[in-house]
């Protein structure tokens, strides 16, 4: 049985996992942890992370990026492996994320699906055949009215998967609103639209001449991501000190 504290229980990615652990016999969450104290999950919820003191096996974070700092001392402190869903972490936040990984397992990953994590891989060797032919690349991730952070954590690392795959050639390019001038090559477009209910949508696109090849992922429901949450959660309690992904779970 894998215990797991979840942080940030009461919001809505927090509370499809609360929803789907309760049917899996090989997993429960012993404690939540969130500023918003407004639900009855059936296990006790502290507002303030420092005040947790419920043993556990792994942390399953979906919160916000202002919770980040504080989740990751006390992952450290208690020694409890983490699994980092929470996108819009700033670069100090990502140097503070590597730095903890040094002294307890944790697991970042922008999304937890298995087709984004899938498509990553074949976004490699698509950026390896198009680039080279001149294909101009753009992303648009396509969210709820809800979310806070843009573009999507998901679209910078689909992005990176190509940028790594390309040795790091492409700089990203978020805004053209402010240059009157023609696109580089070298550039990799990433646009964000946010309305209604939309669950999360990604299309990469390699432009050439006279042809365009799309790849596109959408997701129907918060399910795909609670699903690979605690697939990973059951993956990182007990594993050493690192840093490890979704590819590390799906193999
Ligand atoms: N990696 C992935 O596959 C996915 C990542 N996400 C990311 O997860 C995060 C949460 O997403 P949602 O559940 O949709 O958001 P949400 O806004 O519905 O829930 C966030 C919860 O965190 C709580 N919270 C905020 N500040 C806190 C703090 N300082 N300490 C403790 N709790 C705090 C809020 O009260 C809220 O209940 C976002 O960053 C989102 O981008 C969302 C879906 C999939
Ligand atoms: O906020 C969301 O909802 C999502 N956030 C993640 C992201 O920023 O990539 C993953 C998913 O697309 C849903």
């Amino acid at each position: 049985m894998v215990r797991i504290i979840m942080h940030g229980c009461n919001g809505k990615m927090g509370q499809v996992i609360t929803g789907l652990v309760a049917d899996d016999p090989n997993a429960q969450i012993v404690a939540g942890i969130d500023i918003a104290d407004n639900r009855d999950n059936g296990y006790p919820v502290f507002t303030d992370i420092k005040k947790c003191d419920v043993a556990a096996d792994v942390i399953v974070d979906f919160a916000a990026a202002v919770a980040v700092d504080a989740l990751l001392d006390y992952s450290v402190e208690k020694q409890i492996p983490v699994v980092l869903c929470t996108t819009g972490l700033s670069d100090e936040q990502l140097a503070k994320v590597k730095e903890c990984s040094a002294k307890v397992a944790i697991l970042k990953s922008a999304n937890m699906s298995l087709g984004i994590n899938t498509l990553m891989k074949l976004l490699k060797d698509a950026a390896n055949v198009f680039a080279p032919a001149g294909y101009d690349i753009e992303i648009v991730e396509k969210h709820h009215n809800q979310k806070v952070d843009a573009p999507s954590g998901t679209a910078i690392a689909l992005a990176d998967s190509i940028n790594e795959a390309r040795g790091g050639e492409y700089e990203y390019v978020y805004d053209r609103s402010q240059v009157r001038k023609k696109r580089d090559k070298k550039e990799l477009g990433i646009s964000a639209v946010r309305g209604g209910t939309i669950v999360g949508e990604h299309e990469v696109i390699f432009a050439g001449i006279d042809e365009v090849i799309e790849f596109k992922h959408t997701a129907y429901s918060k399910s795909v991501f609670a699903k690979g949450a605690v697939e990973a959660a059951k993956f990182l309690a007990g594993k050493p000190a690192g840093m490890y992904d979704m590819a590390d779970v799906i193999g």
